[in-house]
């Protein structure tokens, strides 16, 4: 039992051994287990925390960037909206009154410039709400050609904003763009008062308290008037046309000002608030625009709102909720004197135009096939007055009384139309009857060689000169039977069919200006009547200036067809037509410009440019004339000039012009850059100077010892007398050939002048070959004059008083020619046999005499009546035209009224009536 009890208590014990082995074991794996996820637990909560930190650590890293990006862009677009700011009011539109200038003392705006906005304060945005991204921006408010205004809140600061955009407005526009009216029935006015100076120029006008119904009324019907015969149904609104249409705003912008106080305005009259209904529909497209304190404008699109708050800031429906901090208004005094600036400024009228102004943007891009169209100054609004020379409209006439800018008014038209049209469309020709020397500055001179491209011919200081204008209309009419000839063979009957049939052909359009050309003698009349006539068709036109009434009486006497085209100075008589005034009250520099013979209705205001004229005072030193290049002695007798036009001319001082290193004029300026856009081969333009005294060209001065006898001798030397006054330029010649009367008689008493005639005739036969002198001299006051010459011919005999029989003894046959050179043969009445022997037969026998008389009288006692026959060609210096018939081969003298080196020349064997020619001057330095 014991045993029993004993296995069983080891069977038991046995178990509970092993149950608590087993349960041990499984302490131990659950101990292990627990163990383990305790360490996994751990490792999770690690993991857990380092993806925290890893997550805010990015995101972090994404806030940061994204704020970042949004700063960049923030500040990318802040700029953008503050350059659009400051582009939308620019100047002062937008400026501090600090430095505050209207825009057009600054050179802007342009003419009928669209208008913008107008800075009324700032707004402060900050996107962020932290102050690093804070940017403060201008507060723009629309007004002309925008909106209109309808302004609340506290009355001081609305009136502030009224002031602010008033004055911005008129600033940013041209004095008179703008026009305001103010109805302030509590203040009369006086809330605005700093403007007041503005109603002197009439841009502001008051209405008084009973006058709002007829103020609406009057817009309204402006409003009407405006869409009706200004937009005319073809544009939207002022704005739109002035954007499409070159020139200035057809009509100003009204800005209307209504301070009208609440109670007011709730009693408004149904009539009114409907007027002022329309108005705000549809005053803004016809630049009218309401500014209005206690009204309430509706809820029309046109109105801008702003409303002053308690705080002092302000809201606009055009910007927002954000809160505008209000611009200090403009100082009063500020206010006062740009309106007293722009009154004046419109008083003074548009800025004058400047020569430039009229020059096209690129040069000679013009074709004149159809006309000549070119501005010569500036209307009243600032626009360039435009004026055409066609084959309808061909002729000008410029009209204006001495100093009153004629000759300006012809440099600025030249200037005008030669930036415009090149040498191959225009050739101008210019001739000045006046002593002034007007265009001399369009001809090369000292250290000034240019000249204008288009200039062909000019004649200067013409007053004793009518022969060179004449042979100018003689040379333009030959021009136009030229034209004519061609436009016949091609069977047109236009310039502008001609230059199309015959395109490689040279037809510019010709304009000849004559200033105070004096038109009495009948052929000028004739050839200025047939160019008037038949000019156009061919491309030729007129412009005649005068300074009194007679040459408009001319040109109407004379029936001068096709000078519609009027431009009258100020007061200038018979330009216009009867009772047509508008000359004798338009300021100085200031033209009438009547395309419709001066009819009142034609009338046109123009402002013109200076042109610099004032450099054109005439000098005191004469020029060097022209010169022919041709050897002497081989020109076919009656025309000593070959060579076409122009003529060329030795550079030399001419009258008129700026000393060198003087400021080039504007005229100047422009013709020097013409000149160097010329053409190759183009050579300078012939002119003419009255002024000035040709010397004796070294062609005919014989160049050295006298010619062998051996050399050739021509069949009938030509004897230079003088330059001859003709188109092409030349001198005039005396052939003296083995033929009866072959013998030059020199007449009056200017001694020195008859000497010169003398002395450049033997020394241009000296130059042209071997040939004996005989130099005489019975004249005292000749002598030095004399015995110079024979100095300086290559070999010469002398003869005096008491030597002068050996010179009709030493007479020789020879096979040169022998010229005796006679000074007073009158002093040796022993001699006249001989001499009238000698004239007689001489000259078949190649001897020839060039003598100075004082007088006819003394050269008829010398000759007798009948020896006159012997002498076939004379010069006649200060002799009148009736003294010189015996002389004459038609009844009476030769029209001819002596004047200061000019001599008239007549050879018998070539000439039907004489011709004046201007003694050379042979000797200019004193001996
Ligand atoms: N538009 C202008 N602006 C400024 N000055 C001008 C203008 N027109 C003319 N002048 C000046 O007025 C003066 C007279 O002008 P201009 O010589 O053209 O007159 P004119 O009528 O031809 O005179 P004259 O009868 O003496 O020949 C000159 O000094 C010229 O510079």
């Amino acid at each position: 039992m014991g045993n029993h009890r004993n296995a069983l208590v080891a069977a038991v014990r046995q178990e509970l051994a092993e149950a608590r082995g087993t349960a041990r074991a499984v302490l131990a794996a659950a101990e292990s287990a627990r163990g383990e996820s305790q360490r996994r637990r751990q490792l999770v909560r690690e993991a857990y925390a380092t993806c925290l930190t890893q997550l805010a650590e990015a995101r972090d890293a994404a806030r940061r960037d994204i704020l970042g990006r949004f700063r960049s862009e923030a500040r990318r677009l802040t700029g953008i909206v503050e350059l659009a700011a400051t582009l939308c009011a620019a100047g002062a539109a937008g400026a501090p009154w600090r430095t505050w200038t209207p825009t057009w003392n600054t050179g802007g705006p342009d003419r009928g410039a669209s208008a913008g906005l107008l800075r009324i304060g700032t707004i402060a945005y900050d996107p962020d709400g932290t102050d690093r991204t804070r940017v403060t921006l201008p507060a723009l408010l629309p007004l002309l050609d925008g909106a209109h205004l309808e302004l609340g809140g506290e009355q001081s600061a609305v009136d502030g904003i009224i002031s602010t955009v008033l004055l911005r407005a008129l600033g940013t526009t041209r004095p008179g763009e703008v026009h305001v009216t103010v109805f302030d029935p509590e203040q009369l006015g006086g809330t605005l008062a700093a403007f007041g100076p503005l109603g002197n120029a009439g841009l502001l006008s008051l209405v008084g308290p009973g006058g709002l119904g007829a103020l609406l009324d009057g817009l309204v019907e402006h409003i009407c008037r405006v869409n009706e015969t200004v937009l005319a149904g073809e544009y939207g609104s002022l704005a739109a046309l002035t954007a499409a249409t070159p020139g200035p705003r057809p009509e100003p912008w009204r800005l209307i000002v209504l301070l009208v106080d609440p109670a007011t305005a709730a009693e408004l009259p149904a009539s009114q608030r409907a007027q002022l209904d329309r108005i705000v529909r549809t005053g803004v497209g016809c630049g009218v625009h309401l500014v209005v304190r206690g009204l309430d404008l509706g809820t029309q699109p046109t109105v801008a709102r702003v409303g002053v708050r308690d705080d002092g800031t302000a809201v606009s429906s055009s910007i927002g909720d954000l809160p505008i901090r209000l611009d200090a208004p403009p100082p009063a005094e500020r206010i006062a004197g740009f309106c007293r600036a722009a009154t004046e400024h419109l008083h003074a009228g548009p800025p004058t135009a400047r020569l430039s102004d009229l020059e096209p943007e690129k040069l000679w891009t013009e074709s004149s096939a159809y006309g000549l169209l070119a501005p010569i100054g500036a209307g009243p609004d600032g626009a360039l007055v435009e004026v055409l020379l066609d084959d309808h409209r061909p002729h000008a006439l410029i009209g204006g009384p001495p100093g009153s800018g004629r000759t300006n008014l012809v440099y600025a038209w030249l200037a005008s139309l030669a930036a415009r049209y090149g040498p191959d469309e225009l050739a101008v020709y210019l001739l000045d009857g006046t002593d002034s020397g007007s265009f001399a500055q369009c001809v090369p001179g000292p250290g000034e060689p240019d000249w204008l491209p288009q200039l062909h011919l000019a004649g200067i200081n013409l007053t004793g000169d009518p022969e060179f204008g004449l042979a100018v209309l003689r040379h333009l009419g030959e021009e136009l039977r030229h034209r004519a000839q061609a436009a016949k063979r091609y069977g047109v009957a236009t310039l502008a069919e001609l230059r199309t049939e015959d395109p490689g052909g040279q037809w510019p359009r010709i304009v000849a200006v004559l200033d105070e050309f004096p038109p009495e003698a009948a052929e000028v009349v004739a050839l200025l009547a047939d160019l008037a006539r038949r000019g156009p068709a061919q491309g030729v036109h007129l412009i005649l200036t005068t300074q009194d009434p007679a040459g408009a009486e001319f040109l109407r006497d004379a029936g001068l067809p096709g000078f519609q085209l009027r431009l009258a100075l100020p007061k200038a008589e018979g330009i216009l037509a009867d009772g047509n005034l508008a000359a004798a009250v338009i300021p100085r520099f200031h033209a009438v410009v009547n395309t419709d013979a001066g009819s009142a209705s034609a009338n046109r205001i123009v402002r013109l440019p200076d042109a610099g004229t004032q450099l054109a005072a005439p000098r005191a030193d004469p020029g060097p004339q022209p010169v022919l290049p041709e050897s002497p002695g081989h020109l076919p007798p009656g025309d000593p000039t070959p060579g076409p036009l122009p003529g060329y001319q030795t550079p030399g001082p001419v009258h008129g012009y700026p000393a060198p290193g003087s400021t080039r004029s504007a005229w100047r300026a422009l013709q020097h850059r013409l000149w160097r856009e010329r053409p190759d081969g183009a050579v300078p333009p012939r002119w003419f100077d009255g002024h000035a005294v040709p010397r004796l060209p070294e062609a005919y001065r014989p160049a050295g010892q006298a010619p062998d006898s051996t050399a050739r001798v021509g069949c009938s030397p030509g004897a230079v007398l003088g330059e001859r006054v003709d188109v092409p330029p030349g001198p005039a010649r005396l052939r003296l050939g083995r033929m009866p009367g072959r013998n030059l008689a020199v007449l009056g008493s200017r001694t020195a002048e008859a000497c010169d005639v003398l002395a450049a005739a033997a020394l241009s036969l000296a130059a042209q070959g071997p040939a004996r002198f005989s130099v005489a001299c019975l004249h005292p006051a000749a002598e030095r004059a004399a015995t110079r010459l024979a100095g300086e011919l290559p070999q010469a005999d002398w003869y005096d008083h008491d030597t002068v029989a050996g010179l009709f003894d030493n007479l020789v046959a020879a096979d040169i020619p022998h010229y005796v050179l006679g000074y007073g043969f009158g002093a040796a009445p022993a001699y006249r046999d001989r001499l009238r022997a000698l004239l007689a037969d001489g000259p078949e026998r190649r001897v020839h005499v060039l003598a100075w008389w004082r007088s006819v009288a003394r050269l008829r006692e010398t000759l007798g009546g009948a020896g006159l026959d012997r002498v076939g060609a004379w010069v006649a210096l200060d002799v009148p035209g009736p003294e010189l018939s015996p002389l004459f081969p038609h009844t009476g003298g030769p029209a001819w009224s002596p004047r200061p080196r000019r001599a008239l020349f007549f050879d018998r064997s070539v000439h039907r009536f004489p011709e004046v020619i201007i003694p050379y001057e042979v000797h200019s330095d004193p001996t």
